[in-house]
Protein backbone atom coordinates (compact mmCIF):
# COMPACT_ATOMS: atom_id res chain seq x y z
CA UNK A 1 0.00 0.00 0.00
CA UNK A 2 0.94 3.70 -0.91
CA UNK A 3 2.75 5.39 2.10
CA UNK A 4 0.68 8.76 1.40
CA UNK A 5 -2.52 6.86 1.31
CA UNK A 6 -1.68 5.74 4.85
CA UNK A 7 -0.99 8.62 6.39
CA UNK A 8 -2.68 11.05 4.30
CA UNK A 9 -1.51 14.71 4.89
CA UNK A 10 -1.89 17.74 2.68
CA UNK A 11 -2.39 18.08 -1.16
CA UNK A 12 -0.94 21.32 -2.31
CA UNK A 13 -1.08 22.34 -5.78
CA UNK A 14 0.72 24.33 -8.03
CA UNK A 15 -0.91 26.17 -10.51
CA UNK A 16 0.18 27.48 -14.34
CA UNK A 17 3.50 25.76 -14.33
CA UNK A 18 3.39 24.73 -17.90
CA UNK A 19 3.33 27.79 -20.56
CA UNK A 20 0.90 26.64 -22.84
CA UNK A 21 -1.77 25.66 -20.06
CA UNK A 22 -1.37 29.19 -18.74
CA UNK A 23 -2.04 30.31 -22.21
CA UNK A 24 -5.23 28.29 -23.31
CA UNK A 25 -7.22 29.64 -20.22
CA UNK A 26 -5.82 33.11 -20.74
CA UNK A 27 -3.70 33.32 -17.89
CA UNK A 28 0.06 35.15 -17.92
CA UNK A 29 2.63 32.87 -16.97
CA UNK A 30 3.38 32.82 -13.21
CA UNK A 31 6.99 35.01 -12.14
CA UNK A 32 6.94 32.27 -8.76
CA UNK A 33 4.34 29.60 -7.75
CA UNK A 34 0.82 29.96 -7.66
CA UNK A 35 -0.20 27.57 -4.76
CA UNK A 36 -3.55 26.44 -3.68
CA UNK A 37 -4.36 23.56 -1.26
CA UNK A 38 -6.86 20.77 -1.87
CA UNK A 39 -8.31 19.26 1.19
CA UNK A 40 -7.62 14.93 1.64
CA UNK A 41 -11.06 14.17 1.72
CA UNK A 42 -11.04 14.82 -2.43
CA UNK A 43 -8.57 11.71 -3.28
CA UNK A 44 -10.30 9.13 -4.46
CA UNK A 45 -8.67 5.67 -6.02
CA UNK A 46 -9.68 3.34 -8.79
CA UNK A 47 -12.82 1.90 -8.61
CA UNK A 48 -14.42 5.15 -7.28
CA UNK A 49 -16.01 7.97 -9.50
CA UNK A 50 -15.63 11.11 -10.07
CA UNK A 51 -18.91 12.85 -9.22
CA UNK A 52 -19.37 16.45 -11.08
CA UNK A 53 -20.39 18.46 -7.79
CA UNK A 54 -23.47 20.18 -7.19
CA UNK A 55 -24.36 23.14 -9.58
CA UNK A 56 -21.17 22.79 -11.60
CA UNK A 57 -21.55 22.98 -15.48
CA UNK A 58 -18.13 22.73 -16.69
CA UNK A 59 -16.02 20.04 -14.86
CA UNK A 60 -12.40 19.58 -16.41
CA UNK A 61 -10.10 17.80 -16.26
CA UNK A 62 -6.11 18.26 -15.97
CA UNK A 63 -3.83 15.43 -15.67
CA UNK A 64 -0.24 16.07 -13.66
CA UNK A 65 2.68 14.40 -11.97
CA UNK A 66 2.49 14.09 -8.19
CA UNK A 67 5.57 14.25 -6.02
CA UNK A 68 4.91 12.54 -2.72
CA UNK A 69 7.08 13.53 0.23
CA UNK A 70 9.22 11.26 2.41
CA UNK A 71 10.04 13.31 5.07
CA UNK A 72 9.51 16.32 7.15
CA UNK A 73 11.47 19.49 6.73
CA UNK A 74 10.75 23.44 5.99
CA UNK A 75 13.39 25.95 4.27
CA UNK A 76 14.45 23.05 2.25
CA UNK A 77 17.17 23.79 -0.11
CA UNK A 78 17.14 23.30 -3.59
CA UNK A 79 20.12 21.45 -3.70
CA UNK A 80 18.47 18.82 -0.70
CA UNK A 81 15.35 18.99 -1.86
CA UNK A 82 15.12 15.52 -3.53
CA UNK A 83 16.22 13.67 -0.79
CA UNK A 84 12.53 14.52 0.61
CA UNK A 85 11.10 13.18 -2.25
CA UNK A 86 9.64 8.93 -1.31
CA UNK A 87 8.03 8.65 -4.72
CA UNK A 88 5.57 10.08 -7.09
CA UNK A 89 1.87 9.46 -8.31
CA UNK A 90 -0.26 10.25 -11.06
CA UNK A 91 -2.85 12.60 -10.07
CA UNK A 92 -5.92 14.47 -11.88
CA UNK A 93 -6.59 17.61 -10.64
CA UNK A 94 -10.17 17.60 -11.04
CA UNK A 95 -11.81 21.65 -11.49
CA UNK A 96 -14.66 23.15 -11.45
CA UNK A 97 -13.48 25.69 -14.10
CA UNK A 98 -17.22 27.35 -13.75
CA UNK A 99 -16.30 27.81 -10.15
CA UNK A 100 -13.15 28.74 -10.30
CA UNK A 101 -13.55 31.50 -13.10
CA UNK A 102 -16.54 33.33 -10.84
CA UNK A 103 -14.14 33.04 -7.73
CA UNK A 104 -11.24 34.61 -10.37
CA UNK A 105 -13.54 37.16 -11.41
CA UNK A 106 -14.73 37.45 -8.20
CA UNK A 107 -11.36 37.60 -5.98
CA UNK A 108 -12.43 34.58 -4.19
CA UNK A 109 -10.43 31.85 -3.02
CA UNK A 110 -10.60 28.60 -5.61
CA UNK A 111 -11.44 26.31 -2.68
CA UNK A 112 -14.51 24.73 -3.68
CA UNK A 113 -13.78 24.55 -7.55
CA UNK A 114 -10.24 22.50 -6.90
CA UNK A 115 -11.48 20.70 -3.55
CA UNK A 116 -14.65 19.23 -3.71
CA UNK A 117 -15.19 15.47 -3.00
CA UNK A 118 -13.46 13.47 -5.55
CA UNK A 119 -11.48 16.03 -7.30
CA UNK A 120 -8.13 14.38 -6.33
CA UNK A 121 -8.85 11.03 -8.14
CA UNK A 122 -4.80 9.40 -7.67
CA UNK A 123 -2.64 6.50 -8.63
CA UNK A 124 -1.03 3.69 -7.40
CA UNK A 125 2.17 4.71 -5.43
CA UNK A 126 4.88 4.67 -7.54
CA UNK A 127 8.56 4.60 -6.04
CA UNK A 128 11.51 7.21 -6.29
CA UNK A 129 13.67 3.93 -7.65
CA UNK A 130 11.88 3.72 -10.77
CA UNK A 131 11.90 7.21 -11.74
CA UNK A 132 15.59 8.29 -13.27
CA UNK A 133 14.32 11.94 -14.03
CA UNK A 134 10.84 13.51 -12.60
CA UNK A 135 11.54 15.99 -15.38
CA UNK A 136 11.29 13.71 -18.48
CA UNK A 137 8.20 11.76 -18.10
CA UNK A 138 5.34 12.02 -20.43
CA UNK A 139 1.63 12.35 -19.66
CA UNK A 140 -1.25 11.74 -21.30
CA UNK A 141 -5.01 11.74 -20.92
CA UNK A 142 -7.72 10.37 -22.84
CA UNK A 143 -11.51 11.24 -22.55
CA UNK A 144 -13.51 8.15 -23.89
CA UNK A 145 -10.66 7.19 -25.80
CA UNK A 146 -9.41 9.89 -27.39
CA UNK A 147 -6.62 12.09 -26.54
CA UNK A 148 -7.00 15.27 -24.77
CA UNK A 149 -3.31 16.01 -23.17
CA UNK A 150 -0.25 14.71 -24.36
CA UNK A 151 2.60 16.59 -22.48
CA UNK A 152 6.14 15.96 -20.82
CA UNK A 153 7.17 17.15 -17.39
CA UNK A 154 10.25 18.87 -19.06
CA UNK A 155 8.19 21.41 -20.08
CA UNK A 156 7.38 22.37 -16.33
CA UNK A 157 8.36 26.23 -15.43
CA UNK A 158 8.99 25.40 -12.35
CA UNK A 159 11.51 22.19 -11.94
CA UNK A 160 10.71 19.81 -8.73
CA UNK A 161 13.81 20.97 -6.31
CA UNK A 162 12.42 24.68 -6.99
CA UNK A 163 8.96 23.68 -6.14
CA UNK A 164 10.05 21.72 -3.32
CA UNK A 165 12.12 24.63 -1.91
CA UNK A 166 9.67 27.17 -2.81
CA UNK A 167 6.56 25.09 -1.06
CA UNK A 168 8.88 24.43 2.42
CA UNK A 169 9.43 28.07 2.81
CA UNK A 170 5.74 28.50 3.42
CA UNK A 171 4.00 24.93 4.39
CA UNK A 172 6.20 22.89 6.31
CA UNK A 173 6.12 19.74 4.47
CA UNK A 174 5.56 16.02 5.97
CA UNK A 175 5.41 12.38 5.12
CA UNK A 176 2.65 11.75 2.74
CA UNK A 177 2.35 15.48 1.35
CA UNK A 178 1.49 15.29 -2.13
CA UNK A 179 2.80 18.18 -4.38
CA UNK A 180 0.64 18.47 -7.68
CA UNK A 181 2.76 19.84 -10.15
CA UNK A 182 0.79 21.31 -12.44
CA UNK A 183 -1.30 20.55 -15.80
CA UNK A 184 0.09 20.63 -19.85
CA UNK A 185 -2.23 21.92 -22.26
CA UNK A 186 -5.50 20.43 -23.36
CA UNK A 187 -7.80 20.76 -20.42
CA UNK A 188 -11.19 20.62 -21.11
CA UNK A 189 -14.62 19.23 -20.07
CA UNK A 190 -16.28 16.36 -18.89
CA UNK A 191 -19.71 14.40 -18.61
CA UNK A 192 -21.54 12.38 -16.41
CA UNK A 193 -20.70 8.65 -18.35
CA UNK A 194 -17.37 9.89 -20.02
CA UNK A 195 -14.27 7.91 -19.02
CA UNK A 196 -11.08 9.21 -18.24
CA UNK A 197 -7.81 7.40 -18.99
CA UNK A 198 -4.40 8.51 -18.39
CA UNK A 199 -0.85 7.83 -17.95
CA UNK A 200 2.88 8.61 -16.95
CA UNK A 201 4.99 7.11 -19.73
CA UNK A 202 4.93 3.70 -19.17
CA UNK A 203 5.09 4.05 -15.33
CA UNK A 204 1.55 3.70 -14.44
CA UNK A 205 -1.93 4.61 -15.84
CA UNK A 206 -5.29 5.07 -14.44
CA UNK A 207 -9.37 4.80 -15.50
CA UNK A 208 -12.21 6.80 -13.95
CA UNK A 209 -15.78 7.13 -14.59
CA UNK A 210 -17.78 10.49 -14.11
CA UNK A 211 -20.72 10.50 -12.80
CA UNK A 212 -23.42 13.43 -11.62
CA UNK A 213 -23.53 13.82 -7.56
CA UNK A 214 -26.19 11.91 -6.21
CA UNK A 215 -27.02 8.94 -8.22
O1 LIG B 1 -6.68 25.62 -12.65
C1 LIG B 1 -5.62 25.93 -13.20
O2 LIG B 1 -5.53 26.25 -14.39
C2 LIG B 1 -4.38 25.92 -12.39
C3 LIG B 1 -3.89 24.55 -12.23
O3 LIG B 1 -4.33 23.79 -11.39
C4 LIG B 1 -2.85 24.05 -13.15
O4 LIG B 1 -2.31 24.81 -13.94
O5 LIG B 1 -2.58 22.84 -13.10
MG1 LIG C 1 -3.87 21.73 -11.79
Amino acid sequence: MSNFREIGRKIVGVGRNYRAHAAELGNQVPTKPILFLKPTSSYISQGQKIKIPKGCTSLHHEVELGVVIGKHGNDIPETKAMDYVSGYILALDMTARDFQDEAKNKGQPWSIAKGFDTSCPVSEFIDKSKVKNPEQIGLWLKVNNTMRQNGNTKDMIFGVPYLISYISQYFTLEAGDIILTGTPSGVGPVTAGDVIEAGLSDLVSIKFEVEKKGK
